[in-house]
């Protein structure tokens, strides 16, 4: 890989961990920026939409664009519907609820900023998850692991265990998928 230090524009650990897996070091810059989905809006665009402004708004601080910026936003879809961070354990409930015995979509896009533009690409992955009993549903939302993950669940957790099959990446349900990671960051 041509650059060895870039800069992560996400306060998301896993994407951390996730760009050491490719021997990738990053200073972290997080971005701040409205998360609100359009009216409508298609699950794969809006991920795709999020992850550029997230690179770009931290492009847009910086006097000096040496590194590349890398920004990703994850959502959960089910069918158009948008699954995104549950606000509260309410709505984790009710996202877990709607997601157990079913299957869904996670989408990731990544991008990087470098050079004065912008590429990002798409991972989709679906994802079959088992019918899991309400009470354990329940012990999961109060352990907290739900609140800063879209569709309130961690594949890379003790929820790892209630998903039967999925297809395509599983860094990319994490976070960032690895594959499109290295293309961008290869092509510069
Ligand atoms: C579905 C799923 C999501 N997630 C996480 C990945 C993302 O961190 C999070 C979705 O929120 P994002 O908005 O994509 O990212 P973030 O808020 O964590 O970080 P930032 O905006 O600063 O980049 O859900 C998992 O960790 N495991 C999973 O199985």
């Amino acid at each position: 890989m041509q650059h060895k230090k870039i800069i992560l524009a996400s306060r998301s650990p896993r994407r951390v961990e996730l760009l050491a897996q490719l021997g990738v070091q990053c200073e972290i810059v997080p971005a701040d920026i409205d998360e609100s989905a359009l009216a409508g809006e298609d699950p794969a665009l809006y991920v795709q939409r999020l992850a550029k402004a997230k690179a770009l708004a931290i492009a847009a601080t910086r006097a000096d664009h040496a590194l590349p910026i890398l920004a990703a936003d994850t959502t959960v879809a089910l069918g158009q519907e948008i699954l995104g961070k549950p606000a509260d354990a309410a709505e984790a409930m009710a996202m877990l609820s709607r997601l157990s015995g079913s299957v869904h979509l996670v989408h990731t896009a990544v991008a990087v900023y470098q050079g004065g533009a912008v590429q990002c690409l798409l991972s989709t992955t679906q994802v079959e998850m088992m019918q899991v009993p309400i009470h354990v549903l329940q012990d999961y939302v109060a352990s907290g692991e739900p609140m800063d993950k879209a569709g309130a669940y961690g594949i890379q957790g003790r929820a790892g265990a209630w998903i039967a099959r999925i297809s395509g990446s599983y860094s990319g349900v994490m976070g960032l998928p690895l594959h499109e990671t290295a293309q961008l960051l290869h092509a510069w």
